[in-house]
Parts: structure tokens; C-alpha cells; sequence
């Protein structure tokens, strides 16, 4: 399976970094992983709700670029859909019987996603009902996914 993890933000943080790159490199086993930073859009104090929108509006044009027709896009979002590991094993497993071959999760920068990535994405997830930095989201979900393919292979993993 092609991953790609589409995510709008610099990863700055050291420590952040290393956890990430540990579990891309246990990732390797099962999945092809490829990571897309795009940059943040800057948004300046006090920007009215439609400037507002605007921005998020061209930053989500730039994450859709990135992703081709024939992707199962899952859009992380704090509203979206709750699932336990178990749960998302199920669907990359499920995407795989029915080969669905490229998958793409979507982290949004501060501003979080726009509606048009939501209305394009096929599913959304929610990790929790906390906000989570972008840096330490893509690391909590690298971790969920090598976690649901250990899953999906019956291969051991402490609880
Ligand atoms: C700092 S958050 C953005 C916060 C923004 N105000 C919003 O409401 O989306 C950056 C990104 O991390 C992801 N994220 C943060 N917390 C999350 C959570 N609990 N579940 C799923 N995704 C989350 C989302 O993709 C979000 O767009």
C-alpha cells in the first residue's frame, strides 16, 4: 500500500522528528510511506472570517494538488469520526481487499482544513475531541498506523 501523509507545517521539533523517523522505519515493512510537508499559509492578527476562509481556501488547493483522483483520502480532524485501533486497522485492511492501493490522510496547519478538502476527503478521523499540534498529530499518527498494521497481520504489540 502507498501512504502518503499530507500535512501543512513544518516539522521543527528534534524530538518530535526522531519519534517520527523510528516509526516510518517500522512503517517500511508494510507500507510505502511518503510524507508531504507543504508550508503554512501566514495569517496575519485580526483577519476577518472571510479572509480567514480565503487562506484556508488556498492552502486547501495546495494540499489537493498533492493528492490524485483514484486516493482514499482520510481528512484528521478534531469533529471527524472517533475509531479504535482495531477500527482502522479494519479500514486499511478493508482498502486493501478491495484494492484501493493509495491512501493519503490529511493534517491541516493552525487554521485546520478547509471545507473543500473535507467534502473531498472519504472519510475524516478524530484522535480525540483535544487539539493536538500539527508536529505531534503526525506523530501520533504514525504510531496508530504501524499500530494497525501490526493489527491487521496478527503480529504482537504491547496493549
Ligand atoms: C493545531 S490543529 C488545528 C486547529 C484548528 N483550529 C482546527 O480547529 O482544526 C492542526 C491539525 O491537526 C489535526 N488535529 C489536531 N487535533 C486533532 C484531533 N484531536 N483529532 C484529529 N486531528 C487533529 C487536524 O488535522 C488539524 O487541522
Amino acid at each position: 500500500m502507498n501512504i502518503s501523509i499530507v500535512t501543512v507545517g513544518k516539522l521543527k521539533e528534534k524530538y518530535l522528528k526522531q519519534g517520527i523517523d523510528e516509526y516510518l522505519k517500522r512503517l517500511s515493512a508494510y507500507a510505502k510511506i511518503n510524507i508531504i510537508e507543504l508550508p503554512d499559509e501566514k495569517a496575519p492578527e485580526n483577519l476577518s472570517a472571510v479572509e480567514m476562509t480565503q487562506i484556508k481556501q488556498k492552502e486547501g488547493a495546495r494540499i489537493l494538488a498533492k493528492i490524485s483522483d483514484d486516493t482514499h483520502v482520510i481528512a484528521l480532524a478534531i469533529q471527524g469520526k472517533m475509531k479504535t485501533s482495531e477500527e482502522l486497522a479494519s479500514t486499511l485492511d478493508q482498502l486493501a481487499t478491495y484494492g484501493k492501493s493509495k491512501l493519503a490522510f490529511v493534517i491541516g496547519g493552525s487554521l485546520g482544513l478547509s471545507e473543500e478538502v473535507m467534502k473531498r476527503a472519504n472519510e475524516s478521523l478524530s484522535f480525540s475531541k483535544m487539539t493536538f499540534p500539527h508536529q505531534l498529530m503526525r506523530l501520533i499518527l504514525v504510531e496508530q498506523v504501524y499500530r494497525a498494521f501490526r493489527i491487521v497481520r496478527g503480529e504482537p504489540y504491547h496493549k
